[in-house]
């Protein structure tokens, strides 16, 4: 099967005097239904690589392709718009909007991505916050909820619009062991249906455990990519 995502030589180097490296010559494959970590000391790139990844940041060198499509050059406007479609993000900090309540925040991107009318749009995001044990939560605004409660609202808000690929950066930065396992699990389950796949940036070793594939990066270069056992390998 073709990969949903690959990026060949990826580099991203800030103009400057002396021009700094965030990401050096990065290929990888991202299969189907996989589980991917990227894994490495702070400041080593992991960031900057998953924003290539998740067409935020631009590379400045090198082919992205999503589902074989070359994504590199794309305009902002272009961009954007396959974020929003094909990508759902989930960050350390779960970036709700205080002023909206759970149920609201999963509708916002649907209603943004605008095929669905409102009471559709409403089933959708209580479907979602169903699915994440969140459905008694769904009128309440983020500073009603507790840590794991926002950050799994974050993660059905980042299922809305049924993406591709789901990018997490630290999701677990924040939380305790017992709603980083709900978070990880969320994650496993997410990334068993075969048209899609998670990508996420961690220091969090019960995750990089859980994970189909490990990449390892050191001062903004791939240094290993390994499958975990059992699993069907990287590409
Ligand atoms: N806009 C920028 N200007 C200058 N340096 C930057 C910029 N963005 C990132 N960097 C630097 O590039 C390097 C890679 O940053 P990045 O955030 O990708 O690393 P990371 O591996 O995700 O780190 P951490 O684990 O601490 O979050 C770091 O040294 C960082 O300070």
């Amino acid at each position: 099967m073709s990969h949903l995502l690959e990026a060949r030589n990826l580099r991203r180097i800030l103009p400057g005097d002396p021009p700094v490296t965030l990401v050096a010559e990065a290929s990888l494959a991202i299969r189907p239904g996989s589980f991917t970590t990227i894994v490495g000391p702070s400041g080593c790139g992991k960031s900057s690589l998953l924003y290539l990844l998740g067409l935020i940041d631009r590379p400045t060198g090198g082919t992205l392709l999503l589902e074989g499509n070359d994504v590199s050059a794309l305009d902002g406007d272009a961009r954007a718009r396959l974020r929003l479609e094909r990508f759902g993000f989930v960050f350390q900090f779960h970036f709700l909007l205080p002023e909206f309540s759970a149920l609201e925040n999963v509708m916002l991107p649907i209603r943004r991505l605008g095929r669905l009318d409102h009471s559709m749009a409403e089933a959708r995001a209580l479907d979602l916050l169903k699915a994440a044990g969140l459905e008694g939560e769904a009128g309440k605004t983020p500073d009603r909820l507790s840590g794991g409660e926002r950050q799994r609202v974050a993660i059905a808000r980042a299922l809305a619009n049924d993406p591709t690929l789901i990018l997490a950066d630290e999701p677990t930065g924040n939380l305790d062991s017992q709603n980083s396992a709900r978070v990880i699990a969320a994650f496993r389950t997410i990334a068993s249906d075969q048209g899609r796949a998670v990508i996420c940036v961690t220091h969090d070793l019960t995750i990089a455990a859980a994970a189909d594939v490990r990449i390892s990066m050191l001062d903004g270069r791939i240094v290993a990519i390994e499958s975990s056992p059992g699993s069907t390998g990287p590409s």
